[in-house]
This record gives structure tokens, C-alpha cells and sequence, in this order.
């Protein structure tokens, strides 16, 4: 049966483990098998029942054993049905070669097919075993069925498609329609996965729930239900000053439209009270925009530690429009002890020595969030960024438990990690959400998030969400003035 979308993503290896535990635990893998193939005949009549002809490419392993009983279910429905097989069938092994005996059909060769107008594709080559790039007859073939632009239904993922990573190896089908089986896979959520697969269906083959939950890591995708308990501290009807106090620094004269924008999200995420800090030189510019927003005078670091005495005060952003980078260092490390967003410049800072950050903020729970672009991403964790081996999700993992941050991994699939190994995908970011000062708005959700005493995985996830939601409400062609006045309360 098709199962209700579950916020929990199983890695390949981990789906391999749960197969071996269904296995152990007495489950009919050949039965899983055929659930799967008869899942996917019944997507195809669903979705194309004007089909002329369904041709379902077969692969060398399970995958292509779930395209065999697809065609044979499609076949007993009294469709016209053609199989292509990659390698020759008799070498499959295992339920794979049940599978095609059942089918009974001699199959064609995958080289001999050619695409032909009312065909609908059935792409069994490659699932969860794709172990590196396709070879050269099936990229010839995604290319012949991506010029004909015949629809393509993919069994688990599209193949070429690295369901641990999302990243194409070699050359990937685009399919309209993938169905997969218990849980997404990274590669479902992860981009250029995610766009690869078209719409996705996940079904319930009939692995219990209980052997599922035994291996899944920290990995879902973003939503309230990771962070929904947390967000009690975020009571509107709260006290102002119970509604926590957000600290945000400015850039200098030329520059404080940054730090505002990430103020005014503060405010309208739900912190009660907001404070610009800005050096003299800034003060005016701010003073002539600020109405909601207090302002106080913070030219240098000893201004800073004498204001931090004042405990209220219960996050800082620090980065939007910062501009002078010795100075963020020095703001930085002074506010050590105390909740921080750091972003943009505030990152850029350490690039140079970002281990003197990571130190700095080593000690007790996560304090610090960090919200990296790809580019400041590769200045804080060059090693990191350049091992092509790595998801996203592990790059963002393996970066949080490095600099003891939530590292909020930005882009059209961020990913936010804490040091602890729990991640989370997020996927409600429309496009037009790349939009100059977007990233301004996002740290002052965080920032209130956190003023209000919410754990700092947490409180980034709630703010990535938001974010999202906010940008998708506020429509195409937004500004980031709109965005802020597009944010929602948190769900209850
Ligand atoms: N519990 C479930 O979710 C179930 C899923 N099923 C389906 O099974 C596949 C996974 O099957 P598996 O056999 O592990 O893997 P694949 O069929 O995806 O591919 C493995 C074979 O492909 C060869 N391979 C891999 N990459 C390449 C490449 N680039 N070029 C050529 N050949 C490649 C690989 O050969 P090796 O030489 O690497 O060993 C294998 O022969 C899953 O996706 C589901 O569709 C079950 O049906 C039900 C349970
Ligand atoms: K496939």
C-alpha cells in the first residue's frame, strides 16, 4: 500500500541492512520483490493508461528483478509490453532471475531499442546498487529517451542517479514519475536528485516498522515535527521580555541594510525585544530607518563586553553586512558564551583560522549556528568541501562536529547538521527564495529562535522551515522586505 510521506530518510546502506534483517527476521525477500514490481505496473496504469507500449528496462540486479514483475503484472493487465535487458538475463542472480523467469519473454538487448512516440519507460536498470558511472550504452540510451521526451517511470530512484548523494554518475534519466519503497533516500531530497525524480511515491512493500526504526540514523527531512516540542518558549502572549531579547550587529555606514533585514526578522519570528548594535559611525543610518528595532552604540570590542553584562540580552547575529573582518573575529570570540548566529562575514572571518572559532565555542551545548553558502562553506572546511566522496548531508555532518556548531549547509536542498550527528534535509524553499537578502532574513529567525531559549539544532531547522514557508507565501518576485512580513507563527 502507498504509505503516508514519513519524515525519516534511510540511506542505501542502511536500506540493505533492513533487507537483511527482513530477511533474518523470516520475510519473503522474493515476496518484498514482487510488492515492489506490482507497485510500479500500478503506477504506470495509474498515471499513463493511454500508453501504446511500456518498455521496461531491466538491469543486472533487484532492480531490474522489480522491472521484470512490473512487466509481467503490466503484461497480465493486457497492456503491450517490451522488454530491454542490460547484460544477459541469464546471468541473474537470485530473486532477480525468478523474477525474469516469471516474465517467461525472451527480452531484447538495451542497444537495440529505439524509442518510439506513445512509448512509456519503465527505467529498471540501476537502483540502490549503482556503484559509479553508467556505462556508455545506457547513457545513449537516457539520451535517446530524453530527445524523444517519452515519459519515464523509475523503480526506487532514476537511474545514474547516487541515492546516498543525490549526484549523477555519468548520466541519469529524468523521470516524470519514481516510486520508491518504505522511505526516501537521500538522493530523493538532495540536489540534482530531487528535480531527477518527478513526482515521488513511496510504498510500502511490507517491511515491519520495527526493523525499519532499528536502522535509521538521525537523517529526516525537515518539518515541525523535529522541532514543534521546542517551540512552547515562542508564546506570542508571552512578556516581551519572556519572549526573549535578539542582539544584531551592523555594518558600517554604506552597509547596514543587511543587519536590519535580519533584525526585523527577529522581531517578526516572535523575539519581544530586537537591538541593533552599530559603531557611531552607522548610527544615523540606522536611527533614520529603525521604528520596532532598538539601537545601541557598539563601536568596539570593549563596548561589546561591557553590554554583554547584561545577561537578558539572549542571542546575537553577527556577519550580515559586518564588513570589517578583524572585528567580527574579536566580536566573535568575546561572545563565546552566549548564543550565536554567525553568518556571512562573521564566517568569512575565520577562514583563515577557523580552528581558533571552533575552540572558542567548544565547550557546554551547542551555542553556535552557522549558515554557510556553498563558497563560505569551502573557506571554514576546505578538506572537507573537497572530498568527493561526501553527501551533502555528510559534509554538513562531518563540518558540525568539527566546529562543535548546527551548520546550516545553504542552498535549493539545505541541509542542517549538529555536532551530535543529526541532520535534516529541507525541502519547502521555493526557488525565488535565492534572493539578495534572504540569507539576512533566514539568521534573524535563527537568531529569535535562539533569544528565546530554543536548543540550537532546533532552532535552526524551525528557522530553515520558516524561512521557506515565509518565501513560498510571499510568492515569486519577492524582496526580502517581503519575506520578513511573510513569516508565519510556528506551527503549535
Ligand atoms: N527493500 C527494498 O527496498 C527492496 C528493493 N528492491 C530493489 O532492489 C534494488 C537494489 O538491488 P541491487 O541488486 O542491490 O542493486 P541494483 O539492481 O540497483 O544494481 C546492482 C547491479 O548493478 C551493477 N552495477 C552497479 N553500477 C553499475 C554500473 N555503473 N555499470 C554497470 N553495472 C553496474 C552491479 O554490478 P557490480 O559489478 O557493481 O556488482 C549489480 O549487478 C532496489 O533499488 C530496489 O529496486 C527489491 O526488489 C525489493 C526489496
Ligand atoms: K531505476
Amino acid at each position: 500500500m502507498p504509505v503516508d510521506r514519513d519524515d525519516s530518510i534511510i540511506t542505501p546502506a542502511e536500506m540493505s541492512a533492513i533487507d537483511r534483517d527482513a530477511a533474518l527476521s523470516g520475510i519473503d525477500s522474493f515476496r518484498l520483490m514482487t510488492s515492489a514490481g506490482t507497485a510500479v505496473s500500478a503506477a504506470a496504469l495509474r498515471l499513463y493508461p493511454q500508453a501504446l507500449r511500456f518498455v521496461v528496462l531491466c538491469g543486472p540486479g533487484n532492480n531490474g528483478g522489480d522491472g521484470y514483475i512490473a512487466a509481467a503484472a503490466l503484461h497480465a493487465s493486457g497492456a503491450q509490453v517490451a522488454v530491454h535487458a542490460l547484460g544477459d538475463p541469464a546471468h541473474l542472480k537470485g530473486d532477480a532471475a525468478r523474477a525474469c523467469a516469471g516474465w517467461g519473454h525472451a527480452g531484447e538487448p538495451l542497444a537495440k531499442y529505439r524509442p518510439r512516440p506513445g512509448d512509456i519507460v519503465i527505467d529498471a536498470l540501476f537502483g540502490a546498487g549503482l556503484s559509479r558511472a553508467v556505462p556508455d550504452e545506457v547513457a545513449a540510451v537516457m539520451r535517446a529517451v530524453g530527445s524523444e521526451q517519452l515519459p519515464v517511470i523509475a523503480v526506487d530512484l532514476p537511474s545514474g542517479v547516487d541515492g546516498r548523494t543525490g549526484q549523477v554518475l555519468g548520466e541519469s534519466f529524468h523521470a516524470s514519475h519514481t516510486v520508491t519503497f518504505m522511505a526516501r533516500k537521500p538522493g530523493h531530497l538532495l540536489l540534482p536528485g530531487r528535480t531527477l525524480c518527478g513526482s515521488l511515491e513511496v510504498f510500502d512493500i511490507g517491511i515491519p516498522q520495527r526493523i525499519l526504526a532499528a536502522h535509521t540514523s538521525g537523517l529526516s527531512e525537515n518539518g515541525p515535527h523535529l522541532w514543534a516540542g521546542q517551540a512552547h518558549a515562542l508564546d506570542p502572549s508571552a512578556h516581551k521580555f519572556k519572549r526573549g531579547h535578539l542582539a544584531v550587529f551592523s555594518g558600517g555606514p554604506l552597509a547596514t541594510g543587511a543587519a536590519r533585514l535580519s533584525a526585523a526578522a527577529g522581531l517578526k519570528a516572535g523575539a519581544g525585544l530586537v537591538t541593533l548594535a552599530s559603531a557611531s559611525a552607522a548610527l544615523d543610518a540606522n536611527a533614520a530607518h529603525l521604528t520596532a528595532v532598538m539601537l545601541k552604540e557598539i563601536g568596539d570590542a570593549g563596548a561589546l563586553a561591557r553590554w554583554l553584562a547584561d545577561k537578558r540580552i539572549g542571542a546575537f547575529v553577527l556577519g550580515p553586512g559586518f564588513g570589517d573582518l578583524e572585528t567580527a573575529r574579536q566580536y566573535a570570540l568575546l561572545l563565546n558564551d552566549r548564543a550565536l548566529v554567525l553568518d556571512a562575514d562573521g564566517i568569512t572571518a575565520f577562514k583563515d583560522d577557523p580552528s581558533l572559532l571552533f575552540e572558542a565555542y567548544a565547550q557546554g551545548e551547542t551555542h553556535l549556528v552557522m549558515t554557510p553558502h556553498d563558497g563560505e562553506f569551502a573557506r571554514l572546511f576546505p578538506d572537507i568541501d573537497a572530498d568527493p566522496t561526501l553527501s551533502k548531508v555528510d559534509r554538513a555532518i562531518a563540518a558540525a562536529k568539527r566546529s562543535h556548531a548546527v551548520i546550516v549547509y545553504k542552498g535549493a536542498d539545505t541541509v542542517i547538521a549538529s555536532p551530535d550527528g543529526r541532520a535534516a534535509i529541507n525541502t519547502n524553499a521555493p526557488p525565488w527564495l535565492a534572493t539578495a537578502g534572504s540569507g539576512d532574513t533566514l539568521a534573524g529567525i535563527i537568531g529569535a529562535h535562539l533569544a528565546q531559549g530554543m536548543p540550537a539544532f532546533e532552532a535552526a531547522a524551525a528557522g530553515v522551515w520558516r524561512h521557506g514557508r515565509a518565501g513560498a507565501k510571499a510568492g515569486e518576485g519577492l524582496t526580502a522586505e517581503d519575506l520578513a512580513a511573510a513569516i508565519e507563527p510556528l506551527p503549535a
